[in-house]
């Protein structure tokens, strides 16, 4: 449709929407002034907290560790008792969870792990380091000041930024904050998206003749909760304007985004984008040029983002990376983090059409010289099939104007979270 030209007054305002294809860059920027951070806040207690993002820094309430203690099992003394000796009297033992007691002069008190130093001792030597004859220890060589020594504050002071605000919690945030004594944060709530499929051919059980399973919703319904949201399963759609259209407008204002898969194209049921319309909703933004995902609209209903993605299930899991997860970000506050940025180098040949900037599975298969993944390129560039997903590490994507990628060339990808597991 490059090219085409409308009289004045001409309502064809699709045409003029699909007259070019937006960048993926300028789409996502659409997308992403459509939505707007939260307000809300809720209080939750810690075990409730994962994957919730904070809504101001959370600062340490006190200094850690609170007081000093041994950094190992061992012997606490004071230095100077060891000027010409090598033995010294054991004059007691403190263990974890003891109150702090009091070294007496001329001698070594045996210690355990996290317990709290003793008044008057200034290191604390390994166990390893000493002959231990129970009532008397001999030590090996002299240790140096405050050796094996934790001290108060040292691992961070009172007040000091411990989790930085709109910080998605995580498990290890989970421990500090439990560390810290703090049993209960302000997060912001989580945003709240209904999905919608579209299609007469989708079956939810058994498929007739010419049917297909739904794989979209639950796709979509799964990338969503793994973002942290608050899913809406809101079925599927008949390829009925109407009906579509009837369905969007009895949406209420509690949604904060709305993501639909199918009939956002050119064929006779494509209704999506009129349904919208018909429904009070605003069309923003429609056709990007991405391979998969080319048909992407973007929208507003009511006070809701709506994001429309096409039905390929390739496409739908693309375009919820580029598009959906940058929403979901800024609607808790964080910052969107770019897509497919980190480094990587070709393992393959392949020549393509440019115009569109392409997103494809790949798979490692090693590391250069300089330590770099190298890449294997799965699948054929079919928007329809999930399956080389299931082999992939993560998702390429190249600029819109690549023609060849030749094995050695540098792309960007961006890895799946796959901590802890081999392959
Ligand atoms: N004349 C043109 N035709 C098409 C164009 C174009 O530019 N001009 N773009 C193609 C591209 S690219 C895509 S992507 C698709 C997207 O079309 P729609 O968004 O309208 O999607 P549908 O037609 O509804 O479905 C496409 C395809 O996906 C299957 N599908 C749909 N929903 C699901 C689901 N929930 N689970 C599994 N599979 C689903 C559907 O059966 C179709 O096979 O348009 C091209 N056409
Ligand atoms: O954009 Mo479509 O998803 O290329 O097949």
């Amino acid at each position: 449709m490059d090219g085409a030209s409308f009289r004045p007054g001409c309502d064809c305002d699709d045409l003029a929407l699909h007259h070019a294809l937006l960048s993926h860059e300028d789409a996502r920027n659409l997308a992403l002034g459509l939505v707007r951070p939260m307000r809300d806040i809720e209080t939750v207690p810690l075990h409730a907290a994962l994957g919730r993002h904070c809504t101001t820094d959370i600062r340490a309430p006190h200094a850690m560790p609170a007081f000093d203690n041994s950094a190992m099992d061992g012997f606490a003394l004071r230095l100077a008792d060891l000027d010409g000796r090598c033995c010294l009297p054991v004059a007691g033992c403190v263990a974890a969870g003891d109150a702090p007691g009091t070294l007496p002069p001329d001698a070594a008190m045996r210690i355990y792990t996290g317990a709290p130093i003793p008044d008057g001792a200034d290191c604390v030597v390994m166990v390893e380091a000493c002959i231990d004859k129970g009532d008397r220890v001999h030590i090996d060589a002299a240790p140096t000041p405050g050796a094996n020594i934790r001290r108060a504050g040292s691992d961070q002071s009172s007040g000091e930024v411990l989790i930085a605000a709109h910080t998605r919690i995580r498990p290890h945030h989970v421990g500090l904050l439990a560390a810290n004594g703090l049993n209960a944060i302000a997060v912001t709530r989580r945003p709240r998206v209904a999905v919608y499929s579209t299609g007469d051919e989708l079956s939810e059980g058994v498929c007739r003749p010419g049917h297909i399973p739904d794989a979209n919703r639950p796709m979509l319904c799964a990338l969503l909760a793994e973002a942290g949201a608050e899913v809406e399963d809101r079925g599927i759609l008949p390829d009925d304007l109407d009906a579509t259209a009837a369905a969007f407008a009895a949406l209420d204002d509690r949604f904060d985004l709305i993501v639909t898969s199918g009939a956002v194209s050119m064929g006779g049921k494509d209704h999506v984008r009129a349904a919208l319309r018909a429904a009070g909703g605003d069309l923003d933004g429609w056709r990007v040029a991405l391979k998969p995902g080319k048909p992407v609209m973007f929208g507003r209903l009511g006070t809701a983002a709506f994001t429309g993605l096409p039905g390929n299930p390739f496409a739908v899991h693309v375009g919820f990376h580029l598009f959906v997860a940058a929403q979901l970000a800024r609607l808790v506050g964080a910052t969107p983090a770019d897509f497919a940025t980190d480094p990587a180098v070709a393992g393959f040949d392949w020549t393509r059409k440019p115009g569109r900037a392409e997103v494809f599975p790949v798979r490692r298969t090693g590391h250069d010289t300089a330590g770099r993944p190298v890449l294997e390129r799965l699948g054929k560039s079919v928007s329809a099939t999930l399956a080389p997903l299931a082999a992939a590490d993560g998702l390429a994507m190249v600029p819109a104007a690549t023609h060849h990628v030749a094995q050695g060339d540098t792309i960007h990808w961006q890895p799946f979270c796959t901590a802890g597991v081999a392959s």
